[in-house]
């Protein structure tokens, strides 16, 4: 990670955890937002217009955050106004690095080797681990925002002036209960398959793997009724946030994370529901299951032989 803008040792998975060994994650922060006319945004920061070309999206597929950001970018149909570069799946003792592996990219932009040199670019005096996604703007050369919650809610509505957008997945009516549903997901689940895997007393993981089954158990006994999305007809960004974890479950989360009662294909509504977005216009394109195993099975602290399952082939 970085302390005052300088790389302090090799990249570990868990810099932080409380007293019964549960994973923690940092927060991010880079909070600024993009808008349609460059006024601050909801948390007061801004300066940031919507303009076509000028910001780009610094991803990795194997990242299910990173990858919500790419979902929005697709189905608001801003594939041809925000540039990506997507970095290699396999982390190094630096951290994310560019290029290297089939289908990751350079940073042409800057023709920098690791992701942490555009945090130090941005704050030569930034500490902290060096995330993905980044939402970088060209044009300050700084980054806008490094929080894919935020990104996924500002692509939503910030870009309507330029193009012409796709569902609103944040809808006035639906916004506290979104709240609420994302709230809960991201704990025990988006986090919780997280939080089994970097687990490091068996209390800690025990409690992980039961919450995650818990949540995947109420949002398979909630599409039940044959609902097409978590909210019925509409699709929400509640959807993107399920989706990510669910569409890495099988590949990753039930082996290398030890989330293992059963695999998602054993949950029809869920796995149908996840073919159902997966089967959405540009969303196939935002996974890549071949960086998602090669990228979770390359953390040496829970898979020191770097071997890759052979399975499960298909999702
Ligand atoms: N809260 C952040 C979390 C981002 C995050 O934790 N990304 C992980 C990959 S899934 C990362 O870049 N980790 C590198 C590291 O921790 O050094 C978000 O949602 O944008």
């Amino acid at each position: 990670m970085l302390v005052n803008g300088v790389w302090q040792e090799n990249w570990q998975p868990v810099q932080a955890k409380d007293e019964q060994g549960r994973f923690i994650r940092q927060t991010s922060p880079f909070r600024h937002w993009i808008t349609p006319d460059g006024a601050p945004g909801p948390n007061g920061e801004g300066g940031f217009k919507a303009e076509a070309g000028r910001y780009r999206l610094y991803v990795a597929y194997i990242c299910p955050w990173a990858s919500r950001a790419l979902m929005v970018r697709a189905l608001k149909g801003l594939k041809d106004v925000i540039d990506v570069t997507v970095v290699n799946p396999r982390l190094t003792d630096q951290g994310w690095r560019f290029g290297g592996y089939p289908g990751a990219d350079e940073d042409r932009l800057h023709g920098a080797r690791y992701l942490h040199e555009l945090y130090t670019s941005a704050d030569p005096r930034a500490s902290g681990r060096a995330t993905v996604p980044v939402l970088w703007d060209t044009r300050t050369g700084t980054i806008v925002n490094n929080e894919s919650a935020d990104i996924v809610r500002m692509l939503n509505g910030a870009f309507a002036g330029i193009k012409d957008q796709g569902p609103d997945l944040y809808p006035a009516d639906l916004a506290a209960e979104i709240d609420a549903l994302n709230a809960y997901l991201y704990t025990d689940l988006n986090n919780g398959v997280y939080q089994a895997g970097f687990a490091s007393s068996q209390q800690a993981y025990e409690e992980a793997y039961g919450k995650v089954f818990a949540a995947l158990d109420e949002m398979e006994a909630r599409l039940a009724d044959g609902r097409p999305y978590l909210f019925g007809e509409r699709l929400t960004e509640t959807d993107l946030r399920l989706f990510v974890t669910l569409v890495r479950f099988d590949a990753a989360y039930h082996g290398l994370f030890k989330c293992n009662r059963n695999t998602l294909r054993a949950m029809p509504n869920l796995h149908a529901y996840m073919h159902r977005i997966l089967a959405l216009d540009g969303i196939a394109e935002t996974v890549n299951l071949d960086h998602i195993q090669a990228g979770y099975y390359s953390i040496k602290a829970l898979n020191p032989t770097g071997i890759v399952p052979a399975g499960p082939g298909e999702i």
